[in-house]
């Protein structure tokens, strides 16, 4: 619902008598311009780059599955290749070695070990999927109490190590509620007293911890603040800057390929009020994967994200309710016969909206795949019916109460499509069985979908207000509270959704981890989008950074 409110300025169309008074939302415009188009592949490049990532990567294989290395080290090996985003290439050989440093785990080993190299540990089993018990810090609290001992502060990396483990916390730890906000608060009375790496390491965890970034930024702000662990094993080093190199040639086209097809779609034109946000979209997909042999996925999620945009925009910032809901029955009949019931500007996105989802089912009924279209499809109606109701309400004034307004807030939240449109393009891992646990909402996505609403409202609402209710209107109405404590037990329920996923992404899994990814990264990425400001509407800040930083700026070699 951010649309309206968005714009600074509301302004009138008086173009035509004819037309209907609308409000126009005054989005910022485009902060790119035509520059992705102009990129052109060097596929030599890139083959160059894959050669030499090979022997790099068989010299950390060997490291990885070395069984005469401590096993601090191997887990901290584990743990600089993980940050690096190298995980996917190594999984196997990990995983073996995780089983089997688990399976030795005992608490009595980890009395000696100091609070830095134990925060490595936790971390480097906890993002792999292991339980490791969040006991392995009870030595570094006062007896009795869940509070920490004040002699740690002086160890600032360990200080550091604690607040990045404490995001992995499950419901129940207490001891890493308290460690989170405790390292928080000692963290940023001390970070400018910091010199040097350790002062950018501080930083960058409390601008935005690891376990809550984008995956491809993290690797790549590691890799610069960094140089010393990074530099441990030269082979890392190596294969890591190749990897961006690689990574970038392939992203740079995949990007350039989205802002074609948005050109020739010509959206700008028919549609020109809304966000014009291709780079932004197709950052926020890569978000969800970045291992190349997704590259098909990232451009099929891009392009349907971006008809997710045209709609919000059409419906929050432009239509009427009466073309509202015309738009809403033609997207629930999808057929092209229904083009002359909605209104003429809305057209050709209807049409272009039809023949591409046309396309992807003939393309994926060949793989016998049709499936995973039409659930994103069906998602795709279901957003289009939430966002009609939200639109009545707001039409009437009407404010739903909390537990109606979440019902529908996970639908508009656009993470069930988004999720199942990630799935379209990723090949054979999307089995019939990892379709049919997607489509029974499981708990982690509703996790996701509900950070990513309230996320939204609670950095939105005051913008909003006047146009529309959002969850942080609806929870001052149902119960009666302050705006605060409604902010604050948002705040806190978005933090308890965390802790689903987390836990939803620890062995046993329901499903594997390529699939699990896309819902904890979608998380992450509201994040990314919306801890300091509405970066999707005004993208000149966190989003034009990270794009710069990874498609503009130069590769690291
Ligand atoms: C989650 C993604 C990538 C969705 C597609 C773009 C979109 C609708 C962003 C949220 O805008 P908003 O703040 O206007 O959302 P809403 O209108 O639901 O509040
Ligand atoms: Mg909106």
């Amino acid at each position: 619902m951010a649309a309206v409110g968005a714009s600074a300025t509301l302004l009138t169309n008086t173009k035509s008598t004819a037309e209907p008074v609308r409000p126009v939302a005054n989005f910022p415009p485009s902060v790119w311009g035509d520059l992705f188009l102009s990129f052109s592949l060097d596929n030599s490049m890139m083959e160059e780059y894959a050669e030499a990532m090979e022997e790099p990567k068989e010299q950390v294989r060997r490291f990885i599955l070395d069984l005469t290395m401590d096993s601090n080290k191997k887990l901290s090996l584990i743990y600089t290749v993980h940050r690096l985003g190298l995980t996917y290439m190594f999984l196997k050989e990990i995983e073996a070695q995780l089983d089997r440093l688990f399976k030795e785990f005992s608490l009595e080993d980890y009395v000696e070990l100091d609070l830095y190299t134990i925060s490595i540990n936790f971390q480097a089993f906890r993002h792999l999927g292991y339980k490791l018990p969040c006991d392995v810090f009870n030595k570094f609290k006062n007896d009795d109490s869940n509070t920490f001992k004040d002699s740690i502060t002086s160890d600032v990396r360990g200080m550091l190590g604690l607040y990045e483990s404490a995001q992995l916390r499950l419901k129940g730890e207490k001891i890493l509620d308290e460690a989170s906000a405790f390292a928080e608060t000692k963290l940023k009375s001390l970070v400018n007293t910091l010199e040097g790496s350790l002062a950018q390491q501080v930083k960058q965890s409390l601008r935005r911890p690891f376990h809550q970034g984008m995956p491809m930024v993290e690797a790549r702000l590691y890799f610069s603040n960094y140089q010393e662990e990074c530099s441990a094993h030269d082979s890392i080093l190596k294969l890591a800057k190749l990897h961006f190199n690689y990574l970038q040639l392939q992203q740079k086209e995949e990007l350039r390929i989205v802002s074609q097809w948005w050109k020739d779609m010509r959206f700008q034109e028919t549609t020109p009020y809304i966000r014009d946000r291709v780079p932004e979209i197709y950052l926020w997909i890569l978000g969800l994967y970045f291992e190349p042999r997704y590259s098909l996925a990232r451009i099929i999620a891009t392009k349907i994200t971006l008809f997710l945009v045209v709609l919000d925009d059409t419906y929050d910032a432009y239509a009427t309710i009466e073309e509202i809901r015309l738009l809403t029955d033609a997207i629930n009949r999808w057929d092209i016969s229904a083009m002359n019931q909605i209104p003429e500007y809305i057209r050709p996105f209807y049409k272009i909206l039809l023949d591409e989802y046309a396309e992807l089912e003939k393309q994926l009924a060949k793989e016998g795949r049709a499936n995973s279209v039409i659930a994103s499809k069906e998602a795709f109606q279901d957003i289009a019916r939430g966002y009609l109701e939200e639109a009545e309400w707001a039409n009437s004034g009407y404010v739903a109460s909390f537990p109606e307004y979440m019902k529908n807030g996970l639908i508009t939240s656009a993470y069930n499509v988004i999720s199942k449109s990630a799935l379209v393009g990723m090949g054979e891992i999307v089995s019939e069985d990892a379709l049919a646990w997607y489509e029974s909402h499981p708990q982690i996505l509703q996790a996701s979908e509900l950070i990513s609403r309230l996320q939204d409202d609670v950095m939105t609402y005051q913008r909003e207000r006047g146009q529309s209710a959002t969850g942080v209107d609806s929870y001052i109405k149902t119960y009666g509270v302050s705006e605060k404590v409604a902010i604050d037990e948002l705040k806190e329920m978005i933090e308890n959704a965390w802790k689903e996923i987390n836990d939803g992404c620890l062995k046993p899994r329901e499903v594997s981890m390529d699939l699990l990814a896309p819902i904890l990264n979608l998380a992450r990425m509201i994040d990314v989008v919306y801890r300091y400001d509405d970066g999707f509407t005004f993208p000149g800040k966190t989003l034009k950074e990270y794009i710069t930083l990874l498609f503009v700026g130069s590769s690291p070699m």
